[in-house]
């Protein structure tokens, strides 16, 4: 399967910033894996000008951190999939530990957000993960098995084949502690036996799984070259256009 190399830039970087560092990872083209998928999410309110930047970007796919639900309406300060499909989004990140945490988004808001983001023809990347505490208390597999029947087990065997998997442990995101690649391999092939029993082997076989968490240039390769894990999603890594080029390099 081809792998993703999918840099969310959260909340970072004004415009200047942010406008040059899209331009320095389109410079950089040589350094990637020519056959990796690679996206840029970056803050919705560059989305538009990054849409005009990449017109002749055929490489640099464009990525949201997030959307409502619904496509149009009065939900004042959202902003609706049809509007992010189009301004060229074909990737949106949908319930990140941080948007679970801080905004309080439940299974059932995941959900009609996969659902909708799928029904415009876009790929959902659906983010799940256990707490440091969780991880200690031993059950965390179920945890995380949970957070994935919860919402995605409501999808029709064709819909869950569109969606990417992202498996980030909470206490790997920001903190320079990666899971190491027994751990995150161990999750990943959880994920694809519980979407096998579910969904069957050719839909269990198709869903990339994604790690996320502390993934680097220099722990990349280990990650990458486990058996189940399909790509990455890379937070503090992606801002700096030599690493995310290394961490898809790596993985070649
Ligand atoms: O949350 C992440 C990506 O969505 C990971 O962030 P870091 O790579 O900064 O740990």
């Amino acid at each position: 399967m081809k792998k993703y190399i999918i840099g969310n830039w959260k909340m970072n970087l004004d415009y200047a910033e942010a406008k040059s560092l899209l331009q320095e990872v389109a410079k950089a083209q040589d350094s990637f894996d020519k056959t990796a998928e690679i996206v840029v999410c970056p803050p919705l309110v560059y989305i538009s000008v990054f849409h005009e930047l990449l017109k002749n970007n055929e490489w640099i796919k464009l990525g949201a951190q997030n959307v409502y639900c619904e496509n149009n309406g009065a939900f004042t300060g959202e902003v609706s999939p049809t509007q992010l499909k189009s301004m060229g989004v074909s990737y949106v990140i949908i319930g990140h530990s941080e948007r679970r945490q801080y905004f309080g988004e439940d299974n059932k808001m995941l959900l009609a957000k996969v659902k909708a983001v799928l029904k415009q023809g876009m790929t959902p990347i659906f983010c799940c993960g256990e707490h440091l505490q969780v991880r200690k208390s031993n059950v965390f597999k179920e945890f995380v098995m949970k957070q994935i029947e919860d919402v995605l087990f409501e999808l029709s065997a064709d819909e869950m084949q569109k969606v990417i998997i992202a498996y980030e442990p909470i206490w790997a995101i920001g903190t320079g502690q990666t899971a190491t690649a027994a751990q995150a391999q161990e999750i990943h092939a959880l994920i694809r036996l519980r979407l096998e029993k579910q969904f069957g082997a050719k839909v269990s076989t198709q869903v990339p799984i994604i790690y996320g968490g502390s993934m680097k240039p220099d722990n990349a390769g280990e990650l990458l070259g486990q058996k189940d894990i399909d790509g990455g999603l890379i937070g503090g890594a992606s801002l700096d256009a030599e690493s995310f080029a290394a961490i898809s390099k790596v993985s070649e």
